[in-house]
């Protein structure tokens, strides 16, 4: 049963004081009262009163026709209207328009009595004409005279809920340039597949990169980077309908969603209209510059059924894209093999990685046999792509090769042991012979030796402390032009090494006429070298030739004390292998060399 306090209250004091009392809420309050009970009823409203309201949330009493009676000062803060102006409007009419059907229908059922109370949240419109979050709680209840009422409690949770919509957006955009990210994409994608199934049409899934994004990055600096990106996203999303989706995947790629398909022409116009905006003039930093991109396609059903591999698809098809030169589209092809599929990607994934300074090296330490001194290092590569674990050398050397592409690479790492090398001596290391394996290809490269003349000259490298390792059979396919690049190495006086000794099938003419510095024996053979008698005497012989003709031995692949301990007795000079260390990073070394 309610009674308005207040009113009650009011009326009780003012017929006290003028000494009598008379029902004064109409007939539903107590009309003969003592004092005691009077002064209680005044202690208890001022106590409602205050409570009323100071409250932190808003509260307001609501009549049978949805007006509030009365409100506290909070609900008038939340809505920005005064109590005389909200006793003139219904809830409903406060309400946010999208949240109001919704509303309707939970008082409909306040007011036949299914419902107590309920709880919500929903928007009301302040009188400014913004949306407020509330949290609502409606009870309903019967007066003195059987009229219905509402208490109607809100808590103002606008900054909760802008705290949850930028949470929302941070895990479902990309930060810089508001598109959505590779989660939201594949939310998309699988509505759209989902629509395309039910109207059978088609679904385009389009893989864009951006063409030597790098050059870009390193020529103008990440900041410019960035603006590219921006731009590009933007230039991208002019050329889609509101219900496609544009996403940014990461770096310079992004991937578009195109769907209800008629014919895969649709898709063929949509990317040549993207190439074409692509490619216009931007001027960044006071430079014209012209982006170009390759684009992927992958078509549902065609290529795929379910998101993970239409993007797939779609990336393989963005590699043929930019092995064909870039600057143009392609589609996924079937009828390509596995193998060549496998090939491409990686081909494409080994492009990205130099672009986006996804290579590593790290250092194993050469010691010294005799003295136990660490005396060299040998850089070996790794591939630590951004998402994903460490790749190593052997999963992706064989394609840089067949593909070219360890020629870039390779001179990557020259470059990047060079500089450590410096960098080592700067720091006041003891003097460190870097090592770098060269591949058959980039050995016969025609700039090889102009190349190592450069990065020694602008990294100020000690020649003298930069060996190149070449594997006998990259040496044996061209022995003599090896004779000739060996020569004008040895002449700026870089070190030679033959790596994987006793594997291939050396000419002992060949190898006396090499001006090299080492052989380094095989691990295969050292593995063994304790309890293979065939192996033992290889190694044996290796260092007896190595010797007689004034060339070092390095052992790889040293793994327990037995295997060295039959290298010190055999002359062996230097040693590498897990038994001292596994490869590490540059400063593992470091710290190995000041331990
Ligand atoms: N052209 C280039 N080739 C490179 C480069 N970096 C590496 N490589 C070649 O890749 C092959 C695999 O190299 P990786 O996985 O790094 O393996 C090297 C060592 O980690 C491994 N090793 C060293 N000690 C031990 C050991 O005690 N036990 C054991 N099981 N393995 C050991 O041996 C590899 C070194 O081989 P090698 O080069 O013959 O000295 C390998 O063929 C690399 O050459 C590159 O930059 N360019």
């Amino acid at each position: 049963m309610i009674c308005d306090l207040f009113e009650a209250a009011d009326a009780i004091a003012a017929n006290l004081k003028f000494g009598y009392l008379a029902p004064a809420c109409g007939g539903t309050c107590p009309a003969a009262i003592d004092e005691f009970d009077v002064a209680l009823l005044r202690e208890r409203e001022e106590l409602y009163r205050l409570t009323f309201n100071q409250a932190a949330v808003g509260i307001a009493h609501v009549g049978a026709t949805g007006r509030p009676l009365r409100v506290n000062r909070k609900y008038s803060d939340i809505t920005g209207y005064t109590e005389a102006e909200l006793q003139r409007l219904t809830t409903v009419e406060l309400t946010h328009p999208d949240d109001r059907a919704q509303d309707e229908a939970l008082q409909q059922r306040l007011r036949s009595g299914e419902l107590a109370e309920y709880s919500r949240e929903k928007r009301y419109l302040h009188k400014n004409g913004h949306a407020v979050w509330i949290n609502v709680t409606v009870s309903s209840l019967l007066d003195a005279a059987g009229e219905r009422r509402y208490i109607t409690v809100v808590e103002d949770i606008s900054r909760r809920k802008g705290a949850e919509e930028t949470l929302l957006r941070m895990a479902s955009h990309d930060a810089l340039t508001g598109l959505p990210n590779r989660l939201l994409l594949e939310d998309r994608l699988s509505h759209a597949i989902a629509h395309a199934h039910r109207t059978h049409t088609l679904v385009a899934v389009m893989f864009v990169d951006l063409d030597r994004f790098k050059n870009i990055n390193d020529s103008l600096g990440h900041d410019a980077g960035d603006e590219v990106i921006v731009e590009i996203g933007r230039r991208i999303g002019r050329n889609l309908r509101e219900t496609d989706t544009a996403a940014r995947q990461g770096g310079d790629e992004f991937v578009v969603v195109l769907g209800g398909l008629a014919h895969e022409s649709d898709a063929c116009t949509v990317a040549q209209k993207i190439l074409d905006t692509l490619c216009r003039p931007m001027l960044l930093r006071g430079q014209e510059i012209f982006p170009t991109g390759s684009i992927g396609i992958g078509l549902y059903p065609r290529d795929g059924t379910d998101t993970p591999t239409l993007l797939k698809n779609a990336d393989t098809a963005m590699y043929r894209a930019k092995a064909d030169g870039g600057n143009q589209y392609a589609f996924y092809v079937h009828s390509m093999s596995m193998q060549a599929l496998d090939s491409l990607r990686m081909e494409g994934a080994l492009r990205r990685a130099l672009e986006r300074d996804e290579f590593r090296l790290h250092y194993q330490p050469q010691v010294d046999i005799a003295t136990g001194a660490v005396v060299g290092v040998e850089a070996l590569l790794r591939w630590q792509p951004q998402l994903g674990p460490m790749v190593p050398p052997g999963d992706f050397i064989p394609i840089a090769e067949q593909t070219g592409l360890i020629v870039p690479i390779g001179d990557w790492v020259l470059a990047t042991a060079c500089a450590q090398q410096k960098a080592w001596r700067d720091a006041g290391l003891p003097p460190l012979t870097v090592s770098v394996n060269l591949s058959a290809r980039q050995f016969q490269h025609r700039d090889l030796v102009e190349l190592v003349a450069r990065l020694v000259r602008e990294t100020g490298c000690d020649p003298a402390c930069l060996a190149l390792e070449i594997t006998e059979t990259a040496v044996m396919e061209n022995p003599q032009a090896a004779v000739a690049i060996f020569r004008q190495l040895n002449e700026m006086g870089v070190q030679l090494a033959i790596d994987d000794f006793g594997t291939g099938y050396s000419s002992l003419a060949y190898l006396k006429r090499f001006p090299i510095d080492s052989l380094k024996i095989d691990r295969s053979f050292v593995s063994d070298i304790t309890h293979d008698a065939d192996d033992a005497a290889i190694v044996h012989s290796v260092i007896a030739l190595a010797h007689s003709m004034n060339l070092k031995v390095v052992a790889e692949g040293v793994e327990d004390a037995r295997q060295l301990q039959f290298l010190r007795e055999h002359g062996c000079d230097q040693m590498q292998g897990y038994y001292v260390s596994r490869p590490v990073p540059a400063a593992g070394i470091e710290e190995l060399l000041r331990r």
